[in-house]
Parts: C-alpha cells; structure tokens; sequence
C-alpha cells in the first residue's frame, strides 16, 4: 500500500518522462477542450502556472481565438511569513520573469499587479494526481487548498471556477480525500473531462 508521498513520487517520474513530442500533443489537446469550455470563453480573467517538473502545459490555450481579450495570471509565492499561500500576478508574455524558490519562474515582483482571488473567473491549476471522482494530490505544500480554504465559507460562490489539469497517466483508481481538499468544478486532461 502507498501512501500519499510515495504515489506523488511515482506520478511526478512517469510525467517527467513523457517525451518533448508528447508532452507538445497532450498540451495541444488540453487547449482544444479547454478553449471550448464556457468556464474558458466566459472567463475575463484567469489564472494558470508556467509548467514545471513535466506537468502539462497549459499555455497554449493563450493562442486560442477567444484568449487575446482576458487578463492572464500567474501564481507568485506570498512572501510574507510563512503562510505559504500563493497569490496571482499579471502575466504579459513580454514582462519579466524570476525564478522562485522552487526554480519556477512567476512575474518580477517590482511594479507587478496582484489580484484579489475572488475576482478572477477561473484559475487553472497542477495537479500531481487525480482519480475519476475528482479526488486530488497537488504537489504536497498545501498552496492551493491554503489559497483557496476562504471557499469553505462561501459555498454558494462560483468563482473563480477551479480547473485541475494533468495527464491521462497520472490518473489512478482512487485518492483519499482530506478534510482540507478544495472541490474542483472539473479535471481535465488531453483525453477529456472528468466531473466530481
Ligand atoms: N508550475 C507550478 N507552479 C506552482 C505550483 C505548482 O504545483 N506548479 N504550486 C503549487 O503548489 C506552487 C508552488 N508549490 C510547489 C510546492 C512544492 C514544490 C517542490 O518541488 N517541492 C520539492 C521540495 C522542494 C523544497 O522543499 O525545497 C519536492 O517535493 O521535491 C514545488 C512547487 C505555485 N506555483
Ligand atoms: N486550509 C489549510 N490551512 C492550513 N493548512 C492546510 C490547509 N490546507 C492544507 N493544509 C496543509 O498543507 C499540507 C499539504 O496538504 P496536501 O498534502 O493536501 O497538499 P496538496 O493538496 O497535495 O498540495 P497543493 O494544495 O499545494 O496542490 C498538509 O499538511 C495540510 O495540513
């Protein structure tokens, strides 16, 4: 039996060893369905990460028609304390970037435009693993569910609509839910969609 690190150690290898051309396939296909979904076309501003350590990319839903018009964010790293919880910048493709701590680049904190999260429509975000239900693992540090714990109170609320992404294979039978796990409103991967 596997606990939670060890299957995150074993989803985290097999993504890192897609090749170049299928993780260029996947990533192709993830902005197709994606970028037809009301959640996508609806959204004005969104959020998604710069991919890392073989997860899919999602940048390419950028090229969609409909994307040109939204206001796109990025995760940062909330410098203060310990609280390790994210917040989102603005992402323009030829504004400056800078490694974080975890070598994943987020845009240069001097003169960046943070958001308050209950005003983007959509954030799009990694996941590590996923099984059918929705169920998910994300890379251990509790960002997300952190950033996102807020929603717990305000149940009735539907934005930003939250959107996991990930590979096909990192999908497994089942992943225990914990009493902090933020629902998703839906996974997707290049093979289609899975709804909670
Ligand atoms: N692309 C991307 N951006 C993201 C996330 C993500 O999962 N993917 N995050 C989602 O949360 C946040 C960063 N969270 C992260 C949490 C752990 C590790 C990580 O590599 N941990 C190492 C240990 C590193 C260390 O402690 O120095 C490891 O587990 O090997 C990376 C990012 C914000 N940005
Ligand atoms: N709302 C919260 N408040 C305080 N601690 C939290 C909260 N949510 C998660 N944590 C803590 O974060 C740690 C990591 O959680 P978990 O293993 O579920 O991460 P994850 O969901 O895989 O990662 P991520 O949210 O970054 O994608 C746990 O020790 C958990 O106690």
């Amino acid at each position: 039996m596997q606990n939670s690190s060890q299957l995150r150690q074993v989803l985290r290898t097999a993504r890192r060893a897609l090749s170049p051309s299928l993780q260029r396939l996947h990533a192709r296909r993830l902005a197709r369905h994606l970028g037809k979904h009301p959640f996508f076309l609806r959204a004005r501003r969104l959020a998604l990460y710069w991919p890392a350590d073989g997860e899919i990319d999602p940048r390419p839903v950028l090229d969609r028609p409909h994307a040109r018009a939204k206001h796109v964010y990025l995760p940062v790293l909330n410098p203060l304390g310990r609280s390790k919880s994210l917040w989102f910048a603005r992402y323009r493709p030829d504004g400056p970037l800078r490694f974080n701590r975890f070598g994943i680049p987020e845009p240069h904190q001097c003169g960046r435009q943070l958001i308050p999260i209950r005003h983007l429509d959509l954030i799009i975000l990694p996941l590590v693993g996923f099984d059918a239900h929705g169920n998910r693992l994300g890379m251990g540090g509790g960002f997300y569910d952190r950033t996102l714990a807020y929603r717990r109170r305000y149940t009735h609320w539907q934005r930003p609509r939250l959107v996991g992404v990930a590979h096909e294979c990192q999908r497994v039978e089942h992943i225990e839910a914990k009493p902090w796990d933020i629902r998703l409103d839906m996974i997707l991967t290049e093979a289609g969609c899975y709804l909670p």
